[in-house]
């Protein structure tokens, strides 16, 4: 069982031209051990700090995060070889030419024979219906078949954790059902934050987050009527009122 544990972190970060550094996570502890796992909240709330966090892509400024023994500071190779993270934007991921050298490239250390490894890649390419895409340039992609690629990639070397950030924002109702089933099938632990409040309500357990702090931590359904609750205090009703009239 995969363990990821946050000791009292908290984030801030400097701002130019100020000497107040802006928090962008308030002091929490958690510790992470069910096999799917929601984080969902506002734009802007902290969501994506909180999953960096888990593959040393930040730092906390105070406190430690381990992910199954490993401090995501002093052993962040070793964190990194156990977690895939597949970013929002899958340019920010995809460094190679074409899908298939994309794969390929990803399998380079854990599969040394170039013809098992094109073997592999083209079986991790079928599973997400991208064979066919696998010598287009990936700027010829669609951004939908671009997010399936990044996470074809990612997946290929069977990383023990994997964190997803928002996963399904350009996929269509089919790919978002394969992404679905993708997730629900998968032997690794899932981290993963969305807006997409049908693929929270999967999850083994939700964090909702609201600026910068965990509000709620518990089943799915909850977390999801606890963060529509959140959203419709917030919403600007009175100033578009003020607005039309
Ligand atoms: N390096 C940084 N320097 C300054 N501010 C930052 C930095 N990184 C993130 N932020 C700010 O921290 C806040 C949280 O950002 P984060 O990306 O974690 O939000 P999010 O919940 O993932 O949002 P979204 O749903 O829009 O992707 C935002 O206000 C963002 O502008």
């Amino acid at each position: 069982m995969n363990s990821i544990s946050f000791s009292r972190v908290s984030v801030h970060v400097a701002v130019d031209g100020s000497d107040i550094p802006k928090t962008l996570l308030h002091d929490f502890s958690l510790e992470l051990t069910e096999r799917r796992i929601g984080v969902i909240g506002a734009n802007g709330s902290g969501k994506s700090t909180l999953l960096r966090l888990i593959n040393g892509l930040v730092e906390p400024t105070q406190g430690s995060v381990v992910v199954n023994g490993n401090n995501t500071v002093d052993a962040v190779r070793r964190v990194r070889g156990n977690v895939g993270f597949v970013f929002t934007d899958p340019l920010s991921q995809l460094v190679m030419p074409t899908g298939r050298e994309d794969v390929e490239l990803s399998l380079r250390r854990s599969i040394k024979n170039s013809t098992k490894r094109a073997a592999r890649a083209e079986t991790v390419l079928d599973r997400f219906g991208l064979l066919h895409l696998a010598d287009q340039s990936i700027y010829e992609l669609s951004g939908g078949e671009r997010q399936l690629l990044a996470l074809a990639a990612v997946l290929a070397v069977d990383p023990t954790v994997l964190v997803l950030d928002e996963p399904s924002t350009l996929l269509d109702l089919r790919n978002r059902e394969l992404l679905r089933r993708t997730v629900a099938g998968l032997d690794q632990q899932v981290i993963m934050s969305t807006h997409d409040l049908d693929l929270a309500l999967d999850m083994d357990r939700v964090l909702v987050v609201e600026s910068g702090r965990i509000v709620f931590d518990g089943g799915a359904a909850e977390g999801v009527a606890r963060y529509r609750a959140l959203c419709a205090t917030a919403l600007p009703g009175a100033r578009l009122g003020d607005v039309s009239r």
